[in-house]
């Protein structure tokens, strides 16, 4: 008997955000069914027909799915709700995203025990720990996007100015997907030497470049209204690493014992979810993890 094809649902599907890692899902030619729901029908209809066409020179089928399904999927992707407007912070969306993400994990019914759920809707963080808490399911099967897409950034950046291929620039941005994300320089490297020993390095301004990544997404936005096949992407490697039991190590948003909250820290990304791993940060760069989870825990204590 052939092995089961692992299912993927989308929700919030008919969406830029989603739309993007739908594709991105049957780009990837893995086998796979993408589900896309929406509470808009008719967008999550089309959306499915296209990127089900799409899907014709691939390995994965793309069609779409009620809430319901979406509960028995093997990752649940959650990108539902509003995004930022120009210049606003992510944090700012909690107020019009909470109920949202609080419904739609209701609307799925009983969840499949083995399910991880994968939030993308922002504030990302806080979201996760919503959606942890109103699922029921163990902490290590829900999980974010996190700082993966900023560590991206950055290292298309650091690739920029050293001449490096970026998936050979070992470094990552850490804390908040949002305005509390920080550079965790000193556990970056290349070729086995410390990241920052580079001579190429000597003359960047490194906070500079820190910003530019932490303000990227306001700069796009600013630009064409709102960020997707950036995250589309990221969001889908996420997902492969999960139903392939892949264990690649991303920086996520993972329940982090230490701080009891969600933060965004490498961590092994495998079939039952994330689990973290030993970070090595200056003391510098624990205070800014530490500040991060204080602000994601103040703003998770509300809801
Ligand atoms: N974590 C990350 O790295 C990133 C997160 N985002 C976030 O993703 C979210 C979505 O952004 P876009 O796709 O650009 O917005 P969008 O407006 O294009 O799509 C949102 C979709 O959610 C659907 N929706 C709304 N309420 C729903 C509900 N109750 N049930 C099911 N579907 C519902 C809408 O019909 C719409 O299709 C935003 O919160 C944005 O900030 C965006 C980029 C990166
Ligand atoms: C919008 C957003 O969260 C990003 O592109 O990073």
């Amino acid at each position: 008997m052939p092995l089961a094809v692992p299912k993927v649902a989308v929700i919030g599907g008919g969406g830029n955000v989603g739309s993007a890692i739908a594709f991105s899902l049957i780009a990837m030619k893995f086998p796979v069914t993408v589900l896309v729901v929406d509470i808009d029908d008719k967008l999550a209809m089309g959306q499915a027909l296209d990127i089900g066409d799409a899907a014709f020179l691939s390995s994965g089928t793309c069609r779409m799915g009620t809430f319901e399904e979406a509960g028995q999927c093997d990752v649940i992707i959650i990108t539902a709700g509003a995004r930022q407007r120009p210049n606003e912070p992510r944090s700012e969306l909690i107020g019009r995203n909470y109920s949202i993400i609080k419904s739609i994990v209701e609307k799925m019914g009983s969840i499949k025990k083995s399910s991880v759920i994968l939030m993308v809707t922002n504030p990302v963080d806080i979201l996760t720990d919503i959606a942890q808490k109103v699922s029921g399911l163990p902490r290590n099967q829900v999980i974010g996007s996190g700082t993966f897409l900023d560590s991206g950034r950055l290292r298309n950046e650091l690739s920029n100015v050293m001449g490096i291929a970026p998936s050979s620039i070992h470094s990552g941005m850490m804390g908040e997907h949002g305005d509390a994300q920080f550079a965790a320089w000193s556990m970056a490297s290349v070729g086995g030497t410390p990241l920052l020993e580079h001579p190429k390095l000597k003359n960047v301004n490194l906070d500079e470049l820190e910003k530019g990544v932490s303000r990227k997404a306001y700069e796009i936005i600013e630009a064409k209204g709102s960020t997707y096949y950036g995250v589309g992407m990221h969001v889908a490697h996420i997902a492969k690493s999960i139903l392939g039991d892949e264990c690649k190590v991303y920086p996520v948003c993972t329940y982090v014992d230490e701080y009891q909250c969600y933060l965004s820290v490498p961590a092994i990304v495998g079939s039952t979810g994330s689990s973290t791993l030993p970070l090595n940060l200056s003391d510098a760069e624990q205070e800014k993890l530490k500040s991060a989870a204080n602000k994601i825990k103040s703003l998770c204590d509300k809801y």
